[in-house]
């Protein structure tokens, strides 16, 4: 296999930064020293002086052909992952969804179906729990033994992924036995459902009242009482796409207070808030997502919930829907609007954009993006850093270039930008994905077929 030396370029880890080159060979990362100081010969040499050199991005929450809402997702596996790599990310972590009714093992099969063969960069899997029973709950130890470590569970959406209280503490107990990870959508679906049938019934139709019924506090609420059940369960819980301040001060307390939990947010409650939901002639179902934007007040809060580790992991929660015939379906009743937002190619970009304006320090984007989905998701060190041995997964990354972010030039399946006419500094120039050049010098140079099945070990922040 191709020997690549990567030169000059300063190296960036969540644990320091040093001007260094990075020898790669067999798919892996086989030394990194001085530059200059080794005489390493190589079949192709990359000269990132001026770069950056870091760990690809892992994007521990996406929806690849998500079934939503009588439709789906708009990026296919292929699609999504070779945006992913555009955008700097070199692994991400889909949910495979049980179908009600149907084992988890038939839902896990679906997806691997839909990716094997089909990605980019490397991917793995959480599994969509929407049937917690006796026979499930026994699926789930299997499952942690062969890789898919960690289970989302609803307190949203009545009727489709929805758990009560009752199964969600089954899980949880499970999950504590067995070694897996909860994830938690956390929001109380059963008052939602009411405000929205009050809304509905008032005439208020528009896709901004998608964020006037789904409440701060009724995140906070489904927060709280979901970090309550862990603990009668002696489980570990993670939240999944924070976007309230209140809900950040449930987490904040019950880390405090020493109890494993842990939350992540995502770019579009960092950057975008419910002006975006209120854009005029429908424009705001580009926006329609769950949890909802949020007023402007709460991204300062959850920039600090970032910097002082009470957020611990920005991802995408990536779920695209086209605005034409996708997004339109909620014309009239903004229940009806597939909820979700693109995302997958931006989030690295975003996040350095967040160094720049002071939010972040590098290694912290670093840290947020890369090193800690892969530690709270069992892929460390294989993924998430730039070491001897671990995967070479690395991205160039040019800190001076200047983008405008569009629809245009995007390479997500999507028909519209959340971050449309968005300025940002810097962009992905180069990535390797197991020392395979995926993007060089910003053309495509990868194939779908690349990306391998990854699976997983358990939480390493538990042990
Ligand atoms: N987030 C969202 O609106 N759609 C994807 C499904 C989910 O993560 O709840
Ligand atoms: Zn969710
Ligand atoms: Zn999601």
């Amino acid at each position: 296999m191709t020997r690549t030396l990567i030169t000059g370029g300063l190296v960036i880890t969540a644990a320091e930064e040093m001007h260094a080159d990075v020898l790669v060979e067999n798919g892996r990362v086989e030394a990194v020293a001085t530059p200059g100081s080794q005489q390493w010969t190589a079949d192709r040499v990359i000269d990132a002086s001026q770069k950056y050199v870091i760990p690809g991005g892992v994007d521990a929450h996406t929806h690849m052909e998500l079934p939503f809402g009588g439709t789906f997702a708009s990026d296919t596996f292929e699609t999504g992952t070779k945006a992913a790599a555009w955008g700097g990310t070199t692994t991400i972590i889909d949910f495979a969804v049980q179908s009600k009714g149907a084992a988890l093992r038939s839902g896990l099969d679906a997806w691997h179906a839909k990716a094997d063969g089909n990605c980019a960069i490397d991917y793995a899997f959480h599994m969509i729990v929407s049937d917690v029973n006796d026979s499930t709950l026994k699926e789930m130890d299997g499952l942690v033994a062969e890789g898919v470590t960690s289970f989302k569970l609803f307190m949203a959406y009545p009727g489709v992924f929805y758990s009560d209280d009752g199964q969600i503490l089954r899980a949880m107990q499970r999950a504590g036995d067995n070694g897996g990870l909860i994830m938690m959508h956390a929001e109380n679906g059963i008052a939602i459902d009411v405000l929205v049938q009050q809304a509905l019934a008032r005439g208020e139709t528009d896709p901004r009242y998608h964020g006037e019924v789904r409440k701060a506090l009724l995140e906070a609420e489904a927060t709280h009482r979901a970090i309550k059940l862990a603990q009668v369960a002696g489980a570990p819980l993670y939240v999944v796409h924070v976007s309230a301040q209140e809900a950040l001060t449930e987490l904040a307390r019950a880390r405090h207070d020493g109890l494993p939990v842990f939350g992540e947010t995502c770019p579009q409650y960092l950057f975008l808030s419910t002006d975006n939901l209120a854009e005029p002639d429908f424009g705001g179902a580009k926006y329609v997502c769950s949890t909802p934007l949020r007023p402007r007040e709460h991204q300062a809060a959850l920039w600090r919930g970032l910097r002082t580790n009470d957020l611990q992991v920005v991802s995408t929660d990536h779920c695209p829907f086209c605005f034409s015939g996708q997004k339109e379906l909620g014309r009239g009743d903004f229940s009806k609007i597939p909820n979700g937002m693109p995302g997958v190619e931006n989030r690295m970009d975003l996040l350095h954009q967040a160094v720049i304006d002071g939010h972040i320090s590098r290694r912290r984007w670093i840290e947020i993006a890369c090193a800690t989905p892969a530690r709270m998701f069992g892929l460390y060190p294989k993924k998430g850093t730039i070491a001897p041995g671990c995967d070479a997964d690395i991205v160039i990354y040019d800190p001076h270039a200047e983008q405008t972010i569009s629809a245009a030039t995007h390479h997500m399946n999507v028909d519209y930008s959340a971050y449309e006419g968005t300025q940002v500094t810097g962009r992905v120039e180069t990535v390797l994905s197991r020392g395979e050049l995926v993007i060089t010098d910003r053309e495509f140079t990868g194939h779908a077929g690349h990306g391998a099945y990854t699976p997983r070990g358990t939480c390493q922040y538990l042990h």
